[in-house]
């Protein structure tokens, strides 16, 4: 897998070998060294999936401290258009925001650092997205910002949301906890 550097301060995008044969196809999605040689955490603690149908739009979403995670995710079936914001007071790239297509077909993979928020829109009917997360879920702490509220360049203008994710305060409104914390 090869380990990229993105728009935003500590977050990645893991590019995986696709090994395909005759049978299919092989993706490795998480290698403890690798990960631990570009900095970023192993110590996950909980994994979950979700299946979206075309245009419906998660997030954007994120804990709390003292119940900050950091996030691994990807798309095993179909594709969505995945977004993160960073939301870290103190970061090089605070306000900012990235965007990138995961897909069954690229196989790529975004790690999220602590205090950026994330969420994607499904471009396909069923898209399976998977999630690793550095801390255990916290409802208390579960939270998020207006998904329009950010200068992402949705490719949908009234896309399928949750009751929740209607009613966050915009990226403006939101006073943020997260403070960056430059690597070691
Ligand atoms: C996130 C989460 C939700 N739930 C419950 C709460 C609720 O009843 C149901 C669905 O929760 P939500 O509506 O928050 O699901 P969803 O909108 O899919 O939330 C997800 O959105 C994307 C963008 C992320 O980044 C994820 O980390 C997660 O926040 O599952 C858990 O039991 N454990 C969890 O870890």
């Amino acid at each position: 897998m090869r380990i990229l550097p993105t728009a935003l301060a500590g977050c990645h995008l893991i590019v995986p070998d696709i090994r395909r044969d005759e049978r299919g196809y092989f993706v490795k999605t998480f290698h403890a060294e690798i990960f631990r040689e570009h900095g970023l955490a192993t110590d996950f603690r909980e994994e979950y999936y979700s299946a979206s149908h075309r245009g419906v739009l998660r997030g954007l979403h994120f804990q709390t401290p003292p119940h900050e995670h950091a996030k691994l995710v990807y798309c095993v079936r179909g594709a969505v258009f995945d977004a993160a914001v960073d939301l870290r007071q103190g970061s090089p790239t605070q306000g900012q925001h990235l965007t990138q297509e995961l897909s069954e077909d690229n196989g790529c993979m975004l790690y999220l650092a602590p205090g950026v928020a994330h969420g994607f829109c499904a471009l396909t009917d069923d898209a399976l997205m998977v999630y690793k997360v550095t801390t255990v879920y916290a409802p208390d702490s579960d939270s998020g910002i207006l998904w329009n509220s950010a200068g992402i360049d949705w490719p949908v203008t009234a896309p399928q949301l949750s009751a929740r994710d209607q009613q966050f305060a915009t990226l403006a409104q939101f006073a943020s906890p997260f403070r960056y914390q430059a690597p070691a």
